[in-house]
């Protein structure tokens, strides 16, 4: 069954007098469960196409629907609680509030919720335990490695349980071995949680972890390689 389906979608960026189409007529279809990932040289769309998803950005025009329901860019509101019930995101950059501990990286998104202090701890703490950091759970990110703060990021995203996780270049600031942990680690948490995966990457590694590879090139889908 498809998570997702993306129609006709096209983005256009003004500048003043210069125009970017950063995205041209892109279709596509994820199946709910699927780990995708998104192959693209620098500036090819992959971040705009994300963020359109993952309902950050609005296309100029074309359409996603999620399930039955086609999105509606204009319901801002609307959209904001989507994304928060719905999409955990993890970034190149981790992302994590230097001033909070492990664990309260992990919670903030529960905040946001209406989850008693309780129902936060019991989620927080299965969270620690899946990314293996229980120990590191008082650590601030400066006091964590790269691979260690990325699974803080990880458990950040997961936390709220989303049908959706978006990662852009989750691996990019990583080396190898860590990179595998990660990659591991994200593949581990689609089978348990049962979420649906995207992954926009440089990264060749990427490829063993997912079930679909896609690559986009100058804003076009141009070429799909089952793996
Ligand atoms: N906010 C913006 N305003 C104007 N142009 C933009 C904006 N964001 C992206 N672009 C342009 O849209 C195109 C696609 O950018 P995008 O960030 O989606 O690429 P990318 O594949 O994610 O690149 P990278 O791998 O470097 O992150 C590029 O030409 C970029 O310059």
């Amino acid at each position: 069954m498809s998570l997702i389906r993306i129609n006709h979608l096209c983005k256009t960026y003004r500048m003043g007098e210069v125009e970017v189409s950063a995205l041209q007529n892109i279709a596509m279809k994820i199946t709910a469960g699927e780990k995708l990932a998104l192959y693209g040289a620098s500036g090819s769309g992959k971040t705009t196409l994300l963020n359109i998803i993952g309902c950050i950005d609005a296309p100029t025009s074309g359409e996603v629907r999620y399930r039955d329901t086609v999105l509606d860019y204009s319901a801002r509101r609307q959209l904001s609680q989507f994304r928060l019930q719905q999409i955990g995101f993890v970034f190149q950059s981790y992302n994590l509030m230097p001033v909070l501990s492990a664990y309260e990286n992990i919670e903030y998104p529960l905040l946001l919720t209406d989850k008693s202090k309780s129902e936060r701890a019991r989620l927080v703490d299965y969270m620690l335990k899946s990314i293996a950091l229980d120990k590191f759970k008082n650590h601030k990110p400066k006091q964590l490695s790269g691979g260690q703060r990325q699974r803080v990021a990880i458990g950040r995203a997961l936390v709220n349980k989303p049908t959706l996780v978006i990662a852009d270049e989750p691996t990019a600031n990583l080396d190898v071995v860590t990179s595998k942990q990660i990659l591991n680690l994200i593949s581990d948490l689609n089978r348990t949680e049962k979420n649906t995966v995207i992954i926009a990457t440089h990264d060749p590694l990427v490829r063993d972890y997912v079930d679909r590879s896609v690559m986009i090139r100058d804003g076009k889908i141009r070429e799909v390689e089952d793996v």
